[in-house]
């Protein structure tokens, strides 16, 4: 079986939601892919009005084929400081046409205002390792790995675009999808993310810094959070750049063209361009814009978030020996 939908992006790219259909019948929610957790989680019947402002909400008693996990609970928190945590409940899920039964829905009784804020997502589908899955007192399975029997290849795809729609794709490589070819490079699952090295990163058309990068591919962040040596590098090429402390990150005049940031996969390279690097405007006149590369200090390590991850084409290969292969587009 394969599978392929669509990943639109939302409040400047900050995040990409797809449909998901829940239950029989169905009932579609627009989740946010991540593949820097593991728990499939949605807005629901048990989340608390007050915490729902414009969500889609699941409600398993009008599935006919949602079954309560007894006793199950299940509490997540990110890095951003957002959170949420309740009840579990197995059901039917369908994404672009491929269909998994006794998928773990794990329903919100709790969000944090982050998530209430964000009208546009019902929920998150993790498609890091199953090993960090937080339901107790059983762990859950991701959608991926309930799939993975299923599908043609034990294989995921991220094709994420700036300022517009790309996809996820399940089960198979679309090569027609890419340029050139794919470069694949281990990854340490050990943590339960997919965790690899780039070996190296160039700003704008300078030479190969042979630093290294150890990071997570990770389609729920945003931005490209990398040490800060490297971070200062980028933003000194810029004249106007500057640490804004109220912002807690570097800021430049929304007019400014910025230099492309490459990083190296193996023995290949995914350039960046500059424009992916002007996240957002910081204030509501336009004039200071918030930069797509930031510090990942107090992290640990760093994370290719979407600034990085849509400027290529990723396979997250989920074989015996994991690992994941790059290609630019
Ligand atoms: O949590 C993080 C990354 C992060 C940001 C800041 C400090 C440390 C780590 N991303 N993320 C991954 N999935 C998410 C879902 C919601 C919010 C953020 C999410």
């Amino acid at each position: 079986a394969t599978g392929s939908v669509v990943a639109t992006p939302a409040q400047y790219d900050a995040e990409y939601l797809s449909p998901v259909s829940i239950g029989t019948p169905a009932q579609t929610l627009m989740l946010d892919f991540d593949t820097g957790s593991s728990d499939l989680w949605v807005f629901s019947s048990e989340t608390p009005k007050s915490s729902v402002q414009g969500q889609t909400v699941y409600n398993p008693s009008k599935s006919s084929t949602a079954k309560k996990l007894s006793g199950a609970t299940w509490k997540i928190s990110y890095g951003d400081g957002s959170s949420s945590s309740g009840s579990v409940y197995t059901d039917k899920v369908t994404i672009g046409g491929l269909s998994v039964s006794n998928v773990a829905v794990e329903s919100a009784q709790k969000v944090s205002r982050e998530f209430t804020a964000e009208a546009d997502l019902d929920g998150l589908l993790g498609l890091a390792f199953s090993s960090i899955n937080t339901v107790q007192p059983t762990q859950q399975k991701t959608f991926f790995d309930m799939a993975k029997p299923s599908l043609d290849s034990a294989v995921f795809t991220a094709d994420l675009k700036y300022g517009k729609a790309g996809k996820y794709n399940f089960g198979y490589i679309d090569d027609s999808a890419y340029n050139g070819s794919l470069t694949y490079t281990a990854v340490d699952s050990s943590n339960g993310w997919w965790m690899f090295t780039s070996p190296g990163y160039a700003v704008g058309s300078g030479t190969l810094d042979s630093t290294s990068i150890t990071g997570i591919a990770d389609t729920g962040t945003t931005l490209l959070l990398v040490p800060s040596s490297v971070v200062t590098t980028y933003y000194k090429q810029i004249r106007n750049a500057r640490y804004d402390s109220s912002q807690a990150g570097y800021v430049f005049p929304c007019s400014t063209s910025l230099p492309s940031f490459t990083y190296a996969v193996g023995n290949s390279q995914i350039v960046i361009p500059g424009k992916y690097i002007n996240f957002a405007p910081v204030d509501s006149a336009g004039s200071s814009c918030f930069g797509g590369i930031q510090s990942d200090e107090g992290i640990g390590f760093s994370i290719f978030g979407d600034v990085a991850l849509k400027a290529a084409f990723v396979v997250f290969d989920g074989s015996q020996s994991p690992r994941l292969g790059f290609a630019s587009k």
